[in-house]
């Protein structure tokens, strides 16, 4: 079973393209003759909080390293905010902020420390940067680490501090690979919590994840991957509706990803 929609058609009118900001255009990425991902055509709103959905090994990650200029595309494209992610990788980057599925730090510089590089990095003066930092960290409840090295942070610690890392420009799009994952239940709500306050804020973010508990409480529209292939974009609404009335997004999920793997039917749900 496949579920498709709109968002393979290419936007056909200018306002279109203004609302778009993330657009996926036939996206493949083969390793040898494998297929990781295939031809993935989907677009993001502005403002849209995007869950791409999927079992271990269906694509998530080898699609979002694409968009971030970490992989080549074998064929097609990604553009955020109407940039090519392949050819200008550093005008993505100051519009993205993006968490990877493990936040690598340097171990012997401290949480603030890191926070500080990043900002600088982004061209922010030394004083803004620290101001950022404090800031950042007192938001994310890190405030007694702050000067413990990264080493010794636990996984949520790291996960909460790869977001403010992800954060600290204040880019309009996020991009997330797995946020919570090994999170304890407060972590993850408090980290789901933070998103959320972005969300509000207008940013649009793309977040990848095979929770399907968080999805539903969090995204505005959700897209499954299975095996490579998009099957399925609607909100968790439409997606529940189109397989079975009353069934979990849980349920609709293991359906979804059992059927697809004999039978690529197509179910359009909606509009990009
Ligand atoms: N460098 C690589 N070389 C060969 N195959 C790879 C490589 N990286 C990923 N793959 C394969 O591509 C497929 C997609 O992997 P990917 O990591 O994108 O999946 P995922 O959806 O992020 O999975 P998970 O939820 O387990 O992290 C998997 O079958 C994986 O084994």
């Amino acid at each position: 079973m496949a579920i498709n929609t709109a968002d393979n058609k290419k936007p056909n009118s200018h306002n279109d393209e203004r609302r778009q900001m993330i657009e996926f255009r036939e996206l493949s990425k083969s390793y040898g003759k494998f297929e990781a991902v295939k031809s993935l055509s989907l677009n993001i709103a502005r403002g849209e909080v995007f869950g791409f959905l999927g079992p271990n090994g269906a694509g998530k990650t080898t699609t979002i390293k694409m968009m971030m200029g970490i992989l080549v595309p074998s064929n097609g494209g990604v553009s955020v905010d109407g940039i090519n992610c392949h050819d200008d990788g550093a005008e993505v980057k100051r519009r993205v902020g993006y968490l990877p599925d493990n936040p690598i730090f340097y171990d012997y510089l401290r949480g603030r420390e890191i926070l500080q590089f990043v900002a600088e990095m982004h061209g922010y003066s030394r004083k803004d940067a620290a101001m950022r930092a404090d800031q950042l960290l007192m938001d994310f409840g890190l405030e007694e680490v702050t000067e413990e090295f990264a080493v010794n942070y636990s996984m949520g610690m790291k996960k909460k501090l790869g977001l403010a890392c992800a954060l600290i420009h204040e880019p309009p799009v996020l991009i997330l690979d797995e946020p919570t994952n090994g999170l304890d239940p407060r972590a993850s709500r408090d980290v789901q919590e933070r998103l959320l306050n972005s969300a509000a804020q207008g940013k649009t973010i793309f977040l990848s994840t095979h929770l399907l508990d968080m999805a539903e409480r969090m995204c505005t529209r959700v897209g499954i991957i299975h095996r490579g292939a998009l099957v399925a974009t609607g909100t968790p609404q439409e997606i529940k509706e189109s397989v079975s009335s009353g069934g979990s997004l849980e349920e609709i999920f293991l359906k979804i990803t059992e059927e697809t793997g004999a039978d690529t039917t197509d179910h359009s749900l909606s509009g990009a």
